[in-house]
């Protein structure tokens, strides 16, 4: 048995803490189980910090047949305060599941966060997403669509494309060359295209043994190649910029202009705006799915229609607008909004039914938008970085 909750489990409220469960039984005990309305949110007043959500179509499976209304923001969009979600109903009904709930949108928005400032770092390459090895395999799917979420083209890990219907990318590690030996990479690279389906791109790793030039110009006389994939090991880099560099020229010399250049190992948004003009696309694993999960919290604000919260937190129920330039604006429900104001909230469960649709495409433009917006992950916070 690995240690792993299972998906069933979940679905039941028993992924919980203990202190929900004695909660419930608490509340039974009193005879007491109040109509409320609890919001689920990572900071009480917008602060220019922000983060995408993500992890929403999850939080819906959790929530979805239990006796409750749920509104959130929808997913790709970028906060910085305010609830995203807003669940209403009687406590008992969904007290249980607020840890699983917090876990999913916790981490996926950490995750998708990550993505989008690296996207943003390198607009115009191809990023795909290397880093199922750095997290638990249980997990693995959820990255994968966070990423797609902040804007990669795709990802490497197998199972989670057969659970998000994608093709996942990636051609070979160093153990492909190493299991043929010094001096026979062309054999390596001869077999991988003998074995690859049609569809797959010819890309060669061209820095097992030799300099990354060397390898590169022999892959690309070898095979009929469309790229090769530079992972130098940080000790050997040195300078990485000029070895790209130097490995495009020397391809483009030798009559390969046609063959591109891809980079992976270690690589977040600084090492992106350093290469994005020289590299065609990168791999990014560990920056992206070891991603600080956000710190959403779940509060009741409302008890039986009263406005009622802890210390620290805003009672009453609120609605969430973003102005035309991106800032988001937390009010009271019922309260004026600006006239050019966009209500952010919108159904996601109505009595138990799932009731939004969920576009991971939709998601990744609805970040790549507020993101050009809001300004974030230009640069100028590198510090989050
Ligand atoms: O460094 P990250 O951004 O987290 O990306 C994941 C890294 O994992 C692989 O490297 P590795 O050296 O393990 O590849 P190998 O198995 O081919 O040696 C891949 O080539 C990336 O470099």
């Amino acid at each position: 048995m690995f240690d792993i909750v299972s998906a069933e489990t979940i679905r039941e409220g028993a992924a919980t803490d203990a202190y929900f469960d004695r909660t419930v039984a608490a509340l039974d005990h009193a005879g007491r189980d109040p109509h409320v309305v609890a919001e689920v949110t990572a900071d009480q007043f917008p602060d220019g910090e922000f983060e995408v959500f993500a992890g929403l179509e999850d939080a819906a499976e959790l929530l979805a047949d239990l006796a409750v209304d749920v509104d959130a923001v929808p997913e790709g969009t970028l906060f910085d305060g305010g609830p995203v979600m807003r669940v209403e109903g009687r406590y008992t009904e969904f007290a249980r599941f607020e840890t699983a709930l917090l876990g999913f949108l916790s981490h996926a928005s950490g995750v998708a966060t990550n993505a989008l400032r690296a996207r943003r770092a390198a607009p115009d390459s191809s990023l795909l997403s290397f880093g199922a090895r750095h997290v638990h395999p249980a997990i693995a799917a959820m990255v994968e669509r966070s990423a797609l979420v902040g804007g990669f083209d795709g990802f490497s890990h197998v199972a989670a494309g057969e659970l998000l219907g994608r093709e996942p990318s990636g051609t070979m590690p160093h153990a492909l060359v190493i299991c043929f030996g010094p001096g026979e990479q062309e054999a390596a690279w001869e077999a991988f295209d003998a074995a690859a389906p049609e569809g797959t791109p010819r890309i060669a790793l061209c820095d097992t043994y030799t300099d990354e030039t060397d390898e590169s110009l022999r892959a690309a006389e070898t095979i009929d190649l469309d790229g090769v994939r530079l992972d130098t090991t940080g000790s050997r880099r040195g300078d990485f910029r000029h070895i790209v560099r130097e490995v495009r020229w020397k391809l483009d010399d030798a009559g390969h202009d046609d063959v591109e250049v891809f980079c992976s190992g270690g690589l977040g948004p600084e090492e992106l705006r350093e290469l994005r003009d020289v590299a065609d696309g990168f791999g990014v694993g560990g920056y992206v799915s070891n991603a600080t999960p956000v710190d959403f919290a779940l509060d009741i604000v409302e008890v039986e229609g009263e406005s009622r919260a802890k210390r620290g937190k805003l009672p009453g129920r609120k609605a969430v607008y973003r102005s035309a330039d991106g800032e988001h604006l937390v009010l009271p429900e019922g309260d004026d909004a600006p006239a050019d104001a966009e209500s952010l909230f919108e159904p996601l469960i109505r009595d138990g039914e799932v009731v939004a649709e969920f576009d991971v495409d939709a998601a990744a433009d609805r970040a790549l938008d507020d993101a050009e917006r809001v300004g974030f992950g230009s640069g100028d916070d590198a510090e989050n970085e």
